[in-house]
């Protein structure tokens, strides 16, 4: 999709930080005229006005999208200021807001609810997106066409998975981070230095991740393929995998209180 109607009617991003500026970075990247942009958040890195992006200024009335990214918390302070025309697609990627609560504040309005992650900033995110009733197939392509600028996209078929997908890929990279944290450290206990043991986790982790990416061996059939019989790996699994205190059980508790507080954040 070309994003001809966007640089013909704008696209105005409130909330300008980790998110809103990965997403924001792909944009530009992918045809989007700086001009076109209006963000709106006081405490945005200046260098997007030197980009050419309209910084805090008065946006249009009728946008063609307007994209929420505040914070959950923020949320309820922005809604009344939103500059939603008759024909503005709202894209929201804040966790837990629903469909409905903006439904209220915008009746008729056609909306998305998208969930990315952090590695949209290198054009690595999956982002899952679901759409109100009055959003049709257009707005839908629309979202899509945007969040694919950095990353893939899923489409859901019911809201209430948003909660396990925010919970799993929206917060999953922070898991993954924290891997790489408990692996180096495991290493500098066994004796490594820190620098080469952090080396070792972060390549591991990514080498992995692309092997998992490569083709469709399921990742049981990988791990398999590293677990010689009677050898390291099968003794490193062997606690990794204990059904007690290993990775399942403790990865479930994990998922189920983000989960649980992506719910908390959309009552
Ligand atoms: N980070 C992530 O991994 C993901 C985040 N999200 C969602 O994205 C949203 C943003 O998160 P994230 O980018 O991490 O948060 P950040 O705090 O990095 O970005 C939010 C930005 O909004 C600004 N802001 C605060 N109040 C206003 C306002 N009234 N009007 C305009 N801008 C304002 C903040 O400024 P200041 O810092 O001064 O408050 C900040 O620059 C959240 O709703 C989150 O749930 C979704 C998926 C993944
Ligand atoms: O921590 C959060 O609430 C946000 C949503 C998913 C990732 N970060």
């Amino acid at each position: 999709m070309d994003f001809d109607e966007i640089n013909r009617r704008g696209l105005v991003l409130i909330g300008c930080g980790r998110m809103g500026g990965a997403m924001l970075t792909g944009w530009l990247n992918s045809g989007i005229a700086p001009s076109s942009v209006t963000v709106s958040d006081p405490n945005a890195d200046p260098a997007w006005a030197e980009r050419g992006v309209r910084l805090n200024r008065q946006p249009p009335d009728n946008p063609a999208v307007l994209v929420l990214a505040v914070k959950p918390q923020m949320i309820g302070d922005v809604l009344s200021g939103l500059p939603i025309g008759p024909d503005t697609l709202l894209l929201s990627v804040a966790a837990g807001v629903t469909l409905d609560r903006y439904a209220m504040a915008f009746p008729g309005a056609r909306i998305v609810r998208a969930m990315p992650n952090t590695p949209a900033a290198i054009g690595r995110g999956i982002t899952a997106i679901i759409g109100n009733a009055a959003a049709g197939r257009a707005a839908l392509e629309m979202a899509e066409a945007l969040l694919s600028v950095v990353g893939e996209v899923v489409r859901l078929s019911d809201e209430a998975q948003m909660d396990a997908v925010t919970a799993l890929s929206g917060s999953g990279p922070a898991y993954v981070f924290h891997m790489i944290e408990a692996m180096t450290q495991a290493g500098i206990a066994q004796g490594l230095p820190a620098d080469l043991a952090l080396n070792l986790a972060r390549a591991t982790v990514a080498g992995a991740g692309a092997l998992a990416m490569h083709d469709d061996t399921p990742p049981a059939a990988l791990r398999e393929a590293v677990t010689s019989p009677g050898g390291t790996t099968a003794a490193g699994l062997a606690q990794l995998m204990d059904a007690k205190a290993g990775l399942v059980p403790l990865m479930a508790r994990t998922v189920a209180a983000a989960a649980d507080r992506s719910r908390e954040l959309g009552r």
